[in-house]
């Protein structure tokens, strides 16, 4: 079952001369999918993401994200919306600074009115799953990147999103740290069955996905699945980035770890 399904999907920015920044953009991600998306800089995947993040619309064609239809609503029930079906993790983390590791956590279930003992019945689950045991009662400044990613990659479960949005997820982390993200990401997807879609520029994070669909200057250029090892999967990204012509002169030293 498709949970996101974008239909000749154009955004044109209105400016001194109008730009296409997604042209004709087709494609649908099937529930419990992880979906990476790759493209050169400025194909479009930030203009894409947020149009998946409703917080966008296209200038023409259709999506439906979980059967609906975000142009559908009001500015309110948009809000609600994404509160309530999208996750969101971000590059460099976007925590609050002034609150600790659960209350950056808790924070959408306290938005969404839920009782306390749900809210840390729900928290206590995420601090396990995501080993953040020893910094929870943390503040930001106090956790290594990592940690930080972590904590945001829980306020972005707890109120357990239809679809996961991740905004290169791992580009502010060293290779350990990003190792750890991505296993856990991985583990997200398989073991609570969260659709994920996550747009990258490096080819092991998005080796570890179960597809990668990418674009070129707004358009559909090509997909590929992982159908064998991840260490094939990472090669054959490897080759259609050089036919995007993108630059992995820069990764020819690159080894999957
Ligand atoms: N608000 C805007 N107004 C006008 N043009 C825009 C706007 N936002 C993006 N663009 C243009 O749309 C195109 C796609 O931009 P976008 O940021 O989506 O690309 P990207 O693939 O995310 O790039 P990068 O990898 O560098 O972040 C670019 O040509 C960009 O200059």
């Amino acid at each position: 079952m498709a949970v996101v399904k974008a239909n000749h999907i154009t955004k044109i920015y209105d400016g001194k001369v109008a730009h296409s920044a997604i042209n004709q953009l087709s494609f649908e991600v099937e529930k419990g999918e992880f979906l990476a998306i790759m493209g050169p800089s400025g194909s479009g995947k930030t203009t894409l993401l947020n149009i998946l993040s409703t917080i966008d619309q296209p200038t023409s064609g259709t999506l439906t994200i979980d059967g609906q239809d975000p142009q559908s609503l009001s500015a309110k029930q948009s809000a609600l919306f994404r509160r309530e079906r999208l996750g969101f993790v971000f590059q460099d983390f976007n925590l609050l600074p002034s609150l600790t590791v659960e209350e950056n956590m808790v924070l959408p279930l306290t938005l969404a009115n839920q009782t306390v003992s749900e809210m840390q019945t729900r928290l206590d689950e995420l601090v396990t799953e995501l080993h953040l045991e020893s910094v929870r009662a943390n503040f930001p400044n106090e956790l290594s990147g990592g940690q930080a990613q972590r904590t945001a990659i829980g306020r972005a479960l707890i109120h357990q999103p239809t679809v996961l949005l991740a905004d290169e997820p791992t580009g502010n982390l060293d290779s350990k740290a990003s190792k750890d993200v991505l296993e856990l990401l991985t583990r997200v997807n398989r073991e609570l069955d969260t659709t994920i879609i996550m747009v990258t520029h490096d080819p092991i994070a998005a080796s570890y996905c179960d597809r990668v669909l990418f674009i070129k200057d707004g358009e559909y250029f090509n997909e590929i699945y992982k159908d064998d090892l991840r260490q094939t999967f990472f090669q054959r990204i490897l080759n259609l980035l050089s036919l995007l012509g993108g630059n992995v002169n820069d990764l020819s030293t690159v080894r999957l770890s």
